[in-house]
């Protein structure tokens, strides 16, 4: 059933790179680049984001997430790393320890994804989940740190004429924020073709 708890107009995507160099200033952070040239070119729906560029470090990533839902009202939020198994990856988590719902379907599904890109892609430990507050709610999902990576994981694969030959993430996002009460997200379908029932569809707005 959808929720309809938040009626907050304009979506606003919450961006996290979660990476001890990059926030150390040891190299330049391309993680929020990346997402936010992803984001630009599939999104039709007019949206704004809050970054962050925080080291891997468990309250802090906590303290982040709760504060881009419960504060800043997010609908969406997106992180970047630390979701290996390395002794300091530790963004899985601190997502699950935000949540009131896991969505193991999407960790499922990106390493399913990424395995068409590198053998490596069971090494991310990836999840996502809903945080839930008394009139709000948001989608937290958990990419891998590599730039590369978010392309790969939210879009998939496309042949050289445009075909897609293997499905990204997002097609699935946009129906999740509905029925957690967000904004009607649109795409545009050249880069990725979201997914709905048909009676959750609405007239393309103008
Ligand atoms: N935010 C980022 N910006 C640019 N490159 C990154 C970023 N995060 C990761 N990378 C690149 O991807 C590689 C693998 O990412 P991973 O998240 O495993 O980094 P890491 O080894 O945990 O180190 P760190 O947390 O310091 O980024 C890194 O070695 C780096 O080359
Ligand atoms: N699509 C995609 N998924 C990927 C990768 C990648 O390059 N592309 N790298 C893998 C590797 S090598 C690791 S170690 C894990 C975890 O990465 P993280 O710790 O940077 O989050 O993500 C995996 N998933």
């Amino acid at each position: 059933m959808t929720s309809n708890l938040n009626n907050d107009a304009t979506l606003l995507i919450g961006l996290v790179s979660v990476s001890d160099r990059a926030s150390g200033g040891v190299y330049q952070d391309q993680g929020i680049p990346a997402l936010q040239d992803w984001l630009a070119r599939t999104l039709t729906t007019p949206f704004r984001v809050e970054t962050r560029l925080i080291a891997d470090e468990g309250a802090q990533i906590e303290a982040t997430l709760k504060e881009l839902v419960d504060q800043q009202r997010c609908h969406l939020v997106l992180t970047t790393g630390g979701t290996g198994p390395a002794r300091r990856d530790v963004t899985p988590e601190a997502t699950l320890a935000v949540g009131t719902k896991e969505m193991p379907g999407f960790g499922e599904q990106m390493r399913q994804i990424s395995l068409h890109f590198v053998p490596t892609a069971i090494l991310s430990r990836q999840t996502a989940v809903i945080r839930e507050t008394a009139d709000h709610a948001a989608l937290i999902l958990n990419l891998p740190g590599q730039p590369k990576a978010i392309a790969e994981t939210l879009g998939g694969l496309k042949d050289a004429e445009g075909a897609t030959l293997v499905g990204g993430i997002f097609a699935a996002i946009p129906y999740c924020i509905d029925l957690i009460g967000g904004p009607y997200m649109e795409t545009d379908p050249a880069q990725c073709k979201a997914f709905r029932p048909k009676s959750a569809l609405r007239a393309p707005a103008n």
